[in-house]
């Protein structure tokens, strides 16, 4: 079986007889279709990732939130034929109460901003902007043949309160900083940038009405995927386009500039058109415009999208959008706020990153290590060792106590590099009896002195080794 890091595993699957062998097993050793196993070297790959998200968020003053992974399958029920919620892993309790894993962050997070509202009298202005970020695991019930995964985690950060395109500007510089945090540059990576409100005035001008905005946008989004004509006739067949405006709409998709859309739209210098100039002007300033592209194209997969959107890609064309995100003014209001709540956020998947990290050859190598092996010469010495052990952890070492004496202390050694020990203490009699510890530095250069390399230390200086 792979595990998250797409490396084959030698614990269960090599060693284990399949399932159907194993005496009275009615369960498969692999986890659930389409999720994964974590094995140490996975968690490790892991959690160095979530630290560079933590990192970068920190790096911009956001604060950690998190909800539950069960939410009310309610909090999604929109009717613009995403794929998102169409795909909800949802069902009954045993309450009957309709649930389902969470498919998406966003809505949580709506809600818990709604729950500030309510406890301050819908006013929460006091404490906006909210700037707030999570790494939630999300689910899916992806149609099995697909094969595709069932649950990936999402870094989200928001931006609440903000109605201003600083916020954007803000949230792309993030997404910027994480990419240059792990090695990856804008030859590797580039964002597009479009707004839902240039798209809108395009819809508005071709006739399209405000309330079906977001399931056309969602169709439109599947350019990529089903391709032009098949588009048109999703426009025509569920939104009642006519097929000339059906066209016109897909073509104005097509713009390679700003001012090209603006024009098609019939738009002109408008204030969405200011407002996204505004954002590449800002994007100079900070930095990262050499990032950015516009791309009428772009409108991405969820309804509630109302501005500026945008999504990661790889240069090289080899893999799926890296991230995405968007402007969702109306979310709060879809919820029960009594007014408009303008807010900003991204979503970026565990899974694409790791992929574009290990085809640029920048994943890093993470081997298990540990400061020292504790090894004991004999049976008596047991008890003595886990007090050296005991001292070395209180003097904030990282301390893996070899399980039996070391009566062949090749074992021992073995022991010590197959958990990337650094430093080897034996604890033995002679040694003991005159109050010292023998210390082994298992990383020295070959050319150390013997002398150097094993040193005996009293007790009482174990913390400064
Ligand atoms: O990005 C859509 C999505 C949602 C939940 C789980 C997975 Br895998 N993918």
């Amino acid at each position: 079986a792979a595990g998250s890091s797409g490396t084959r595993r030698s614990a269960a699957s090599d060693v284990a007889a399949p399932a159907a062998e194993v005496k009275g097993s009615a369960f498969t050793l692999d986890p659930p279709s389409g999720t994964r196993d974590f094995f140490p070297e996975d968690m490790r790959q892991q959690r160095w990732l979530f630290d560079r998200f933590r990192e970068v968020a920190a790096s911009y003053g956001f604060q950690e939130y998190d909800a539950p992974v069960l939410e009310h399958e309610e909090l999604y029920k929109r009717k613009a034929g995403e794929e998102i919620t169409e795909q909800m892993y949802n069902f009954r309790d045993k309450e009957g109460a309709a649930v389902t894993l969470r498919p998406e962050m966003t809505p949580s997070l709506a809600r818990m901003v709604l729950q500030l509202m309510r406890a301050e009298t819908g006013e929460i202005a006091a404490q906006l902007p909210l700037k707030w970020f999570a790494i939630p695991q999300c689910w899916r019930f992806e149609t099995t043949q697909r094969g595709r995964r069932r649950e990936h985690y999402q870094w989200n950060m928001d931006i609440v309160g903000v109605a201003g395109i600083t916020a954007e500007a803000e949230l792309l510089s993030a997404v910027v900083s994480f990419f240059e945090s792990v090695g990856i540059t804008s030859k590797d990576v580039g964002i597009k940038i479009n707004s839902r409100k240039v798209l809108g005035a395009v819809l508005n001008n071709a006739g399209v009405p405000a309330e079906r905005f977001a399931e056309t946008c969602v169709i439109i989004d599947k350019l990529d995927k089903i391709g032009a004509a098949a588009v048109q006739k999703e426009l025509t067949e569920k939104v009642g386009l006519s097929a000339d405006v059906a066209q016109k709409i897909v073509a104005a998709t097509g713009a390679k500039t700003l001012d090209e859309f603006a024009e098609l739209a019939g738009v002109g210098e408008s204030d969405e058109v200011k407002e996204l100039r505004k954002l590449f002007e800002l994007a100079e300033d900070y930095g990262y415009a050499d990032w950015l592209q516009f791309d009428a194209s772009v409108v991405r997969g969820l309804a509630y999208y109302t501005g500026v959107v945008f999504e990661a890609f790889d240069k090289a064309g080899v893999l799926r959008a890296i991230c995405g995100g968007g402007r969702y003014d109306k979310l709060l209001e879809l919820y029960g706020s009594k007014k408009e709540v303008p807010c900003v956020g991204f979503g970026f998947g565990d899974c694409v990153i790791v992929e574009l990290l290990r085809e640029r050859g920048v994943q890093p190598q993470l081997p298990v290590t540990v400061d020292f092996v504790v090894a004991a010469y004999n049976n008596d010495m047991l008890g003595k060792a886990m007090s050296v052990a005991r001292r070395l952890r209180k003097a904030g070492k990282s301390v893996d106590v070899y399980p039996e004496a070391a009566k062949k202390v090749k074992k021992a050694f073995k022991y010590a590099d197959k958990v990337g020990a650094r430093k080897m203490a034996f604890v033995a009699p002679d040694e003991w009896e005159n109050g010292l510890v023998s210390i082994k530095d298992l990383r020295c250069p070959p050319e150390t002195p013997a002398d150097k390399k094993q040193v005996n230390v009293p007790l009482a200086e174990l913390d400064k080794v």
